[in-house]
């Protein structure tokens, strides 16, 4: 899989990308990620990128000459461009999981109001919001949905259990408490039943607990 995460700051996209699981998929080939600065696409002598808003309002809006000459260079017939903006579908783990299957993806970055709307119409396909919240960039955005990607790659965790119980994976659920040792920590000790060795009931105590915690942190999930 191939990622270009197309912004005007390079470093806070790859900052995050750059260490433990994500770095070790990069190393291993499983994944090319690269970002690219925008304003290497103006052909203003000042290199700019932005300018006024037509029809008034406050503050500046990505201009459209550089972003499709960025993505007509970088585009092959396999890629997804994706915006992200804080306008589009919210990123899930499912979206995580389809996008995951794709060969190239190009995760277009805005800044200031974001970009003009001919981007979107002649060049998107799929616009992308972590949330409902307002970033300053969309840089940290990208960092967000290519971790969560990558993750998903064959061979990225080295133990493809890893997914099987986490939240949000099949039945949908949160997933239940965790613990590791010591068993007795400051008097707080360990559930006895994960300690039993007994496989059917910590699958079962798994289970009763995992939809205890979805009911009380995200009971939308359970509606779903
Ligand atoms: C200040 S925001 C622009 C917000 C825009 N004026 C609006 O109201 O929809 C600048 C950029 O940050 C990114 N961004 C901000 N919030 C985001 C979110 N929740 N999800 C994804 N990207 C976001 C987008 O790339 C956006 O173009």
């Amino acid at each position: 899989m191939r990622i270009d995460i197309l912004t005007l700051f390079p470093e806070i996209a790859l900052a995050p990308l750059g260490e433990s699981i994500i770095r070790r998929a990069q190393d291993a080939g499983l994944v090319e990620i690269r970002a690219h600065n925008i304003r290497d696409w103006s052909t203003d002598k000042h290199k700019r990128t932005d300018d006024t808003l037509c029809g008034g309002g406050q503050g500046m809006l990505m201009m459209p000459g550089p972003i499709f000459a960025a993505i007509e260079e970088l585009r092959t017939p396999e890629s997804k461009v994706i915006l992200m903006t804080p306008q589009g579908k919210v990123f899930k783990q499912a979206i995580a999981r389809e996008l995951s299957e794709e060969k190239h993806l190009i995760l277009l970055c805005g800044h200031y109001e974001g970009v003009d709307h001919r981007v979107i119409e002649a060049l998107v396909d799929v616009e992308l919001s972590i949330g409902d919240y307002v970033l300053t960039n969309g840089a940290i955005a990208a960092a967000v949905v290519t971790d969560a990607i990558v993750r998903l790659l064959p061979g990225a965790l080295g133990d493809e259990r890893s997914h099987q119980d986490e939240s949000f994976s099949d039945p949908g659920l949160l997933e239940a408490p965790a613990y590791t040792r010591p068993i007795d920590f400051r008097g707080m000790k360990v559930p006895d039943v994960l300690i039993s060795g007994h496989h059917a009931k910590i699958a079962a105590w798994k289970t009763e607990r995992a939809l205890e915690r979805t009911r009380e942190n995200r009971p939308d999930l359970l509606d779903q």
